[in-house]
């Protein structure tokens, strides 16, 4: 299809088990949106779809992919954006490999990932990749502010059908363990731009031995801009690292969580340290082995075991090397897949929350659950997850059936704080200093570092914090109990603060700031009170929060309304808070049972609708929008969500039950006659056929599945796959 200047929705085009379910839900939104008179165009933003954009010069005509990313960056700047942003890979080394080798499998003529480049053109092709790396898509679309909260018939359906949760006993052994000092916490600058200081910038590297450096040129910071640079001191990771695992405790699981995804230059490198702690005696016995083998730790043990596999003395010494150390959390036991397999497989806004919500528990090497010991070594934001366990150890489990509900407002628009910090992140190469040195002359900040320490600088602009700090009294108000998660302590918190007092003083509201730890505990308190909260936050705790929360309230993040109001008037509209789930991906191949909700997706198209009806006043939107909050509502009342088991509900037959409430919603209404009309046959005919498509839907499950690749499936055997009732697709056809 042709593609017009501006379609009235852009739906994304992702990865793993979102977009499987895309193939299933897509035709049936552009059947419904079609009767509406209303465009909806894909942009591809998977991974296999970035690199591929990537690489021109390497494919043929017909294998050519337009850059959409590049393309959707700048539809979100313009007012009349309105996005569903579904949940994509932020890859990591391994995920990246991997995808290059199945697109080449496919015929795609790309190049290897060069881990050392030597020419000019090697260099090239590893920037590429690095640009399609990590959190490439998020930062660049998130062009505005985060407002995530569950509608109110989610939380409520949570509150009359709780989850399971483990048990917190008092005496758990679980605990966060994190550096004494010398992290990015610790060791944190930051400085809020004047008007004199406005201007070029850039980053230079002075080393002891007297060479200089520029990390990085050409930075631009605006007035009133806040300007961070901190760093982590290696060998006081190391020594944290070793001295934790030598005080293990018998019978307790060591587990390290990070976010190697999104902080795609310091966590890998972090996750790397924990590698190489771990197999340290392994390592340096076999240094000059796995160097020729081009091992390197960051790249994790998953990676170590296939490069030695066939070599018996490695693989021996392996497998003793790991005995000689206390247990690992595991993320499979069955397949021997350790926290330190693969840097992207434990991602701290999701397994945190998933140990706490089981009663502080992750499962060990032998398949059994156990307490865990949870490094986070940065203290930046660990103590919330700390106080969350001690909240719990001292107070139990949370009941969910009256507990209230916690939203957030994150500090997010145009790659605010950490999460946008990549290309400002360096390995240190030898000691000296590095300093950001602005153009009128001033050295903003100035550290003295040592080799290997990871040093980075983030940044948080005006606008997007002055609409924050709104966007944070707005809900505050429409919600009742919130706080401000700042700590005065902290250099960065400290410069957000001289922004938020006088907002509220202005705004004549009192809304308290506390640090993490202290704004844990309080929102603990107020939402076990029954009451709700709003945790007003910056990007990372956005992040880890809407992850958080929602897992112990409603069991899950994926059914979060996740709305993003684009700084120049658009509308971006995320579907729910978590990830791509890629062990959903997993259970279809193998049995072709796909768990995954679209509980989020169903939100998103919701608000995307009253997008169109309230800031471009297209009435059939407002109709069209209406009847979908009405089957989403009909769809958990009713028990159509997808469950967990082969031969139950799976993401189809809700789908099938959405399109079918959705139809009847709009055959009922009478605003929009002529609608009605349109929809009162296919309603009939699917409340007609329910037997029949339901068989259908059902009739392949517990059988594998064949959707011919996996970061890069087959168009055709997905669709089929995805849309196996014949009955159904004639209808919405
Ligand atoms: N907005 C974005 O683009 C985001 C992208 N990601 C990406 O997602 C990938 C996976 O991240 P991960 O940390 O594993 O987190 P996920 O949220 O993808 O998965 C963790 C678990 O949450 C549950 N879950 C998440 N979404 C759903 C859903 N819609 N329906 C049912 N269950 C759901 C699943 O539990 P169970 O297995 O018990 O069913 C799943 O295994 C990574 O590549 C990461 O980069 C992560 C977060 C946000
Ligand atoms: O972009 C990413 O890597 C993850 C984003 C995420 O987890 C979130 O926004 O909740
Ligand atoms: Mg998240």
């Amino acid at each position: 299809m042709a593609k017009s200047e501006t379609p009235d929705i852009i739906y994304t085009q992702v990865d793993e088990a979102p977009e499987l379910a895309s193939h299933s839900l897509l035709p049936i939104i552009r059947s419904f949106a079609t009767a509406a008179d209303l465009t909806i165009e894909m942009r591809n933003i998977s991974l296999a779809g970035r690199v591929l954009s990537q690489f021109p010069d390497y494919l043929t005509d017909a294998q050519k992919v337009n850059d959409d990313l590049a393309e959707l960056g700048k539809i979100v700047k313009q007012p009349e954006a309105n996005v569903i942003k579904l949940p994509n890979i932020s890859a990591s080394q391994p995920q990246l490999d991997a995808t290059i080798k199945e697109l080449q499998g496919q015929g795609y003529k790309i190049p290897d990932y060069p881990y050392e480049p030597a020419s000019d053109e090697e260099k090239d092709i590893k920037a590429r990749y690095d640009a399609v790396k990590g959190s490439a898509v998020n930062p660049v679309l998130r062009e505005g502010n985060s407002d995530r909260r569950a509608a109110k018939a989610v939380k409520n359906y949570a509150k009359a059908n709780p989850h399971s949760m483990g048990d917190w006993s008092s005496d758990s052994p679980t605990h966060v363990a994190s550096m004494p000092g010398d992290d990015f916490f610790a060791n944190e600058k930051s400085a809020t731009i004047t008007a004199e200081q406005a201007g070029g910038a850039k980053i230079v590297f002075l080393a002891d031995d007297g060479n200089q450096k520029t990390l990085k040129d050409g930075l631009s910071y605006e007035e009133g801009t806040v300007v961070d640079a901190t760093y982590m001191s290696a060998a006081s990771l190391r020594a944290f690292i070793k001295s934790e695992i030598e005080s293990m405790e018998p019978g307790v699981l060591f587990s390290v969580h990070l976010k190697a995804t999104m902080m795609k230059v310091s966590d890998p490198i972090i996750f790397g340290h924990f590698v190489s702690v771990y197999l340290e005696d392994f390592i340096s016995k076999h240094r000059a082995k796995l160097d020729e083998l081009g091992w390197t730790p960051n790249a994790g043990i998953g990676s170590l075991e296939s490069k030695i596999a066939g070599n018996g003395e490695l693989e021996a010494d392996l497998k003793e090397a790991l005995a000689k150390r206390p247990p690992m959390y595991m993320v499979d036991s069955d397949k021997g897949i350790s926290n330190l397999h693969v840097p992207s497989d434990v991602i701290i806004d999701a397994s945190m929350p998933a140990v706490i919500r089981a009663g502080g528990i992750g499962w060990g090497p032998d398949g059994k659950a156990a307490p865990t010991k949870c490094c986070i070594p940065d203290n930046s934001y660990a103590p919330v997850y700390d106080e969350t366990i001690n909240y719990f150890k001292e107070n139990g489990k949370l009941d969910v059936t009256t507990c209230g509900a916690v939203s957030n407002v994150g500090l997010m628009a145009q790659k605010a704080e950490e999460y946008g910090s990549h290309p400002t992140t360096f390995e240190i190469p030898a000691s000296g200093k590095v300093r950001i040195v602005l153009d009128n002359g001033d050295i903003l900040h100035e550290h003295s570092v040592e080799k290997g320490d990871i040093w980075r600088s983030a940044t948080a602009k005006k606008a997007p914090i002055l609409d924050w700090i709104q966007l944070g009294i707005t809900r505050t108000k429409a919600t009742g109990k919130a706080a401000f998660w700042l700590d005065e302590n902290r250099a960065h918190d400290a410069e957000l603060i001289k922004y938020v007092e006088p907002a509220l003083k202005e705004a004549g509201i009192e809304i308290p700031i506390m640090a993490p730890r202290e704004a844990t505990r309080f929102t603990l308190e107020t939402m076990v009170a029954g009451e709700d909260c709003v945790t007003i936050t910056g990007n990372v705790l956005r992040d880890y929060l809407t992850d958080l929360f929602p897992i112990l309230e409603l069991g899950t993040s994926a059914k979060m309304l996740s709305i993003v109001k684009l700084m120049n008037g658009g509308g971006l509209f995320e579907t729910g808070a978590g990830g791509s789930a890629p062990k959903h991906v997993q259970q279809l191949v193998e049995e072709n049972h796909l768990r995954w909700d679209s509980l989020g997706e169903f939100c998103a198209l919701g608000e995307s609708l009253k997008f169109l009806s309230d800031a471009r006043g297209n009435a059939r939107a407002k109709v069209l929008g209406e009847a979908v909050e009405d089957a989403t509502q009909k769809v958990l009342e009713n028990g159509n969500s997808p469950e967990r088991k082969v031969g139950q509900n799976d993401n189809r037959t809700s789908h099938y039950w959405f399109a079918r409430y959705w139809a009847e919603a709009l055959a009922a209404q009478g605003d929009d006659a002529a609608l009605a009309e349109h929809f009162k046959p296919i309603a009939a005919a699917m409340a007609e056929k329910q037997d029949v498509i339901v068989e259908e839907l059902m009739a392949d499950q517990g059988k594998p599945a064949d959707i011919g690749g996996y970061y890069h499936p087959d168009e055709e055997k997905t669709s089929s796959v995805m849309r196996p009732s014949a009955t159904l697709n004639a209808i919405i056809a």
